[in-house]
This record gives C-alpha cells, sequence and structure tokens, in this order.
C-alpha cells in the first residue's frame, strides 16, 4: 500500500515522515492552517531521500505559476485540490495527482475525464478545498471501473479507521492529513501508527 502523509510544514516532521516509510510527503502551498512557503520547501526537499516522492498542493492555481514554484521548491508531483480542468491540468510540467469530491457514485463519472497520473478522492470539504478530516462513503469506490486506476483514497483517515478504508475500496494508495495531528501540529507517532497500519494491510492483502 503505498501512503502519502500530507501538510508537512518544517523539515524535522519531514525527515520523520520519511524515516517512517511514506512513499509522499505533502506540502500545501493552497490556503489553510497547513500552508508553507516555497522558501521553506526548498530547504526541506534536498534533505529528503529521493525514494520519497514530494508533493506540492495548490488549489486553482495557474498551470504557469504551479511550474515555477515546483522547479524551484524541489518537487516531484503535483496535487491539484480545486477546480482545475483536464487542459490545466495538461499543462503541468509534472505527473499530476488530481483531486475529486466524491458524494455519491455520479461522481466517480468525472474521474474519468482528467489524463492525469493518479485520481485522489476526498470527502468534499469544510473550510478550505481539502484537508478537512472528514470522510465519505468508502463503499462508492467500489463501482468504479477498470478506467479508474491508480486511486489514492483520502478524508478523514487515521490510524484507527485506515485498514478498514483500505479493505472497503482497494485504492493505490492513502492520504492523510488531519488524523496525524495533536492539537493541529503533525503527530510522529501517529504518523508512524499510519504508515505501520496501511503497510501491513499491504501484506495481509497481497496488493
Ligand atoms: O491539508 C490541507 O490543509 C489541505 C488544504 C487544501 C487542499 C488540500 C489539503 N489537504 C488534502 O486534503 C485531503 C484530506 O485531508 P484530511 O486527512 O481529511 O485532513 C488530503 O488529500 C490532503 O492531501
Amino acid at each position: 500500500m503505498n501512503v502519502k502523509i500530507c501538510g508537512v510544514q518544517d523539515k524535522e516532521t519531514a525527515l520523520a515522515v520519511a524515516a517512517s516509510g511514506a512513499d509522499f510527503i505533502g506540502f500545501v502551498f493552497a490556503e489553510s492552517s497547513r500552508q508553507v512557503e516555497p522558501e521553506v520547501v526548498k530547504e526541506i526537499t534536498p534533505a529528503l531521500p529521493g525514494t520519497i516522492k514530494k508533493v506540492g498542493v495548490f488549489v486553482n492555481e495557474s498551470p504557469d505559476e504551479i511550474n515555477r514554484i515546483a522547479a524551484y521548491a524541489g518537487l516531484d508531483i503535483i496535487q491539484l485540490h480545486g477546480d482545475e480542468t483536464p487542459t490545466e491540468c495538461e499543462q503541468i510540467d509534472y505527473p499530476v495527482i488530481k483531486a475529486s469530491s466524491i458524494r455519491e457514485p455520479h461522481d466517480l463519472e468525472r474521474l474519468s475525464m482528467y489524463n492525469v497520473a493518479y485520481s485522489l478522492v476526498d470527502h468534499p470539504g469544510g473550510k478550505y478545498r481539502g484537508g478537512s478530516g472528514q470522510s465519505f462513503d468508502w463503499q462508492i469506490l467500489n463501482q468504479r471501473t477498470s478506467r479508474h486506476s491508480q486511486i489514492i483514497l483520502a478524508g478523514g483517515l487515521h490510524p484507527g479507521n485506515v485498514q478498514e478504508a483500505i479493505k472497503t475500496a482497494k485504492p493505490f494508495g492513502v492520504d492523510v492529513s488531519s488524523g496525524v495531528e495533536t492539537d493541529g501540529r503533525k503527530d510522529v507517532s501517529k504518523i508512524q501508527a499510519f504508515v505501520m497500519q496501511a503497510k501491513t494491510m499491504n501484506k495481509e492483502m497481497k496488493i
């Protein structure tokens, strides 16, 4: 199971995320309580091993600005968490994770409009466009077709429910932000527990 830990804001936490065995680390450049400046991420990314993919999260930013920040900050992958069109996704010079809100089975149809590396499925959200800590009905994902491969499941995951989520939705990967925090800050013991729970499912399900 592939694991992404999102909303990292400092080098110490980033190193702990890499040491936990996570496959992707996310930095939020969009408006959020977890927003981080490109100058900060530029100092963090060279300290991380090449094995962990550095993901920049953007909401309704222009492709030119995203490409500029990605090159400057040393990103590998771009996560688009707003109303970006399929054309805008194709203007990104990096592999794209396109996030979509899932309320009902019909929402899955939207995923195949995008020619992107990964589709991330999330709860419709709260104050910001993501990171709300709320989950949706994972059973909906059982109605996806083979066109919907490389699904990353997000929204309200935490160490206590990630195994059930994986069993139900059988995603390519899982993504978490709020669920590995205590009092709004990343909590290394929760990050380690989340990665351990998700990777254990890997072995049990042989996926
Ligand atoms: O984490 C944020 O603050 C954020 C802000 C704006 C867009 C996306 C954001 N994070 C993404 O939101 C989902 C779900 O997060 P949570 O686990 O429910 O808190 C996840 O994909 C994050 O990458």
